[in-house]
């Protein structure tokens, strides 16, 4: 019989209220007693890695799961699927998109209600997470991401809701597949594959967004020898206030590298204009614009390049491009 693998992380899926009404983790993971939720040809297979609040994530954590998959795809398991709170969902599957080879279906899901909740979303998801993850086409589609019907790309899948449960949305290119009464069909293919092994993480690596009459004081503030490497979300197709130059400058100066991305929830960052702050100048300077991700997906990115290794042009190679 094929197994598939089920790893608990926490998040709302998990979550109840508690004596007060807030919601938060209990002791034990509601999740845990769900193992026989896929009738047919697969064995389930329940392991609680963590129980924590997405927003308690951290690269190592999403390191310390990328291990457990790559010895569980080495002892011969047929599929994987992750829970994890919505908050960071995308960064833990953007993480571990660009970590682990491309063989087998590697599926996260989430819910927007906890498991206490009328109408609670968290057993559907997983449901549907684990057909997905037990169908043979979801394998070489990168991990994929799966909540309300839809199945999304990890690389450009983003939160855009806070408490809807159709929060999950792929901008600029849509959903990768949608689940069907008795399965999913696909209807994209995945281009290209970023595989960039690491066996540790890099960390302060920082993300600033832009916004009009910004100068350089934050800019300035990591200004500092532990910095790593910064990610900054540029105002339209990738500019900046013009303010902020000379303190980007002297960071430049110092070897940390920079990547732009767009703060628009569309479309793609490239250097068009040409005025002071303009994308032109700003790719002259030496920032690397990085197409198509957003802010907390290219600082995954550039945590992920910069563990591998990669420095000065082959970081720079692999920040610009995550399309094609
Ligand atoms: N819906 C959720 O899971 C949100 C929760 N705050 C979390 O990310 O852990």
């Amino acid at each position: 019989m094929k197994q598939l693998l089920i790893l608990h992380t926490g998040g709302t899926i998990a979550m109840a209220k508690n004596k007060s009404g807030a919601l938060a983790p209990g002791v034990n993971n509601p999740l845990m007693a769900y193992n026989d939720l896929l009738k047919g040809d697969y064995q389930l297979k329940v392991e609680e890695m963590f129980n924590l609040p997405s927003p308690h994530m951290t690269p190592t954590q999403m390191l310390q799961l990328k291990e457990r998959i790559e010895e569980a795809i080495a002892a011969g398991v047929a599929g994987v699927v992750i829970t994890h709170g919505t908050d960071t969902l995308e960064e833990t599957a953007y993480f571990l998109d660009l970590t682990l080879p491309n063989t087998i279906p590697i599926v996260v899901t989430g819910a927007m209600r906890s498991s206490d909740e009328i109408g609670s979303d968290g057993l559907y998801n997983l449901i549907s997470a684990l057909k997905t993850a037990a169908t043979p086409a979801a394998a070489g589609k990168g991990v994929l991401v799966v909540l309300n019907d839809e199945v999304h790309s990890a690389r450009f899948v983003t939160k855009t809701h806070t408490t809807n449960v159709a929060t999950f949305r792929t901008p600029t290119f849509g959903p990768v597949g949608i689940m069907e009464n008795d399965g999913v069909k696909f209807f994209q293919q995945l281009v290209h594959q970023a595989y960039c092994p690491v066996d540790h993480v890099v960390d302060h690596v920082y993300l600033l967004k832009a916004y009009a009459g910004m100068d350089g004081t934050l800019f300035s503030a990591l200004d500092q020898p532990s910095t790593n490497g910064l990610v900054i979300e540029g105002t339209g197709a990738g500019n900046l206030p013009p303010q902020t130059l000379p303190a980007i400058k002297k960071l430049i100066a110092h070897h940390i590298p920079i990547v732009l991305v767009s703060r628009c929830f569309n479309g793609v960052a490239e250097p068009v204009y040409g005025y002071q702050g303009g994308g032109q100048q700003l790719a002259k300077m030496g920032i690397i614009f990085c197409q198509g991700l957003n802010g907390q997906k290219a600082r995954i990115k550039l945590i992920v390049g910069l563990a591998n290794g990669k420095k000065k042009q082959a970081l720079a190679t692999y920040m610009r491009d995550a399309i094609s």
